[in-house]
């Protein structure tokens, strides 16, 4: 098994750094208002410099102006997109750009219906449920509502921490996990150590399968 890694709302250089240093694959920065880990397009046009080739770099909207995701678009080399919020997919698909769609998962059947309906997409992030929040909660969800059988990539996101990603990867088989709170000191602030026994931890598990 070789889950891939994805570290999500960066927010410092010093974060970049670290979680390119530890192994990540992905770099997620987060293009929303009113997040802690919200940051403008000068701030990712500096963390972006800092991302070597062959790790991806994602920048998150939730139901964004078409006008804005193309001036992220314009100054960012976002490599993916990644939608949180109600976008449809025709909406997803019309930048030219790979994404992802994100969906907050309750109820059984959703994540079926998903994998139909954004099937354009280069993967489908499943997330917790949260009636407030489109992401970054800090909790996980039933694991038991994601169905073995897959059409597209499947990340697992939602409360990860050193501790459960394991237990994770092995219930789970996502090709993607995707952390944020669960490697930080305090909201859109890395921990350096914590970023680095996740990625130890996925690694460790992903070696003995
Ligand atoms: O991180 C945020 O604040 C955020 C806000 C709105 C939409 C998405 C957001 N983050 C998305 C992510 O990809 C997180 O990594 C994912 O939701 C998992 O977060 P966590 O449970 O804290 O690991």
């Amino acid at each position: 098994m070789n889950t891939r890694i994805k570290i999500c709302g960066l927010t410092r250089a010093e974060d970049v750094d670290a979680a390119v240093a530890a192994g990540a694959d992905a770099i997620g920065l987060v293009f929303y208002d009113p997040s802690p880990r919200s940051v403008t397009i000068k701030q990712a046009v500096a963390l972006a410099q800092r991302v070597p080739a062959f790790v991806s770099l994602v920048g998150l909207f939730v139901n964004p102006d078409r006008e804005f995701v193309d001036a992220v678009l314009q100054q960012v080399p976002l490599d993916l997109l990644q939608f949180h919020g109600d976008e449809t997919p025709d909406y997803c698909n019309s930048f030219g750009r790979r994404w992802i769609k994100a969906i907050r998962v309750r109820e059984a059947g959703q994540i079926e219906k998903a994998f139909s309906d954004y099937q354009r997409g280069a993967g489908l992030l499943v997330d917790a449920w949260d009636p407030d929040r489109y992401g970054g909660t800090g909790h996980s969800f039933n694991w038991q509502l994601i169905p073995e059988e897959r059409s597209m990539p499947l990340i697992l996101a939602g409360g990860l921490t050193s501790d459960n990603v394991s237990g994770a990867v092995q219930q789970v088989r996502p090709w993607a996990v995707d952390v944020s709170g669960g490697v930080e000191s305090s909201k859109g602030i890395k921990d350096i150590k914590k970023i680095s026994d996740f990625i130890k931890e996925v690694h460790r598990v992903c070696k003995t399968d």
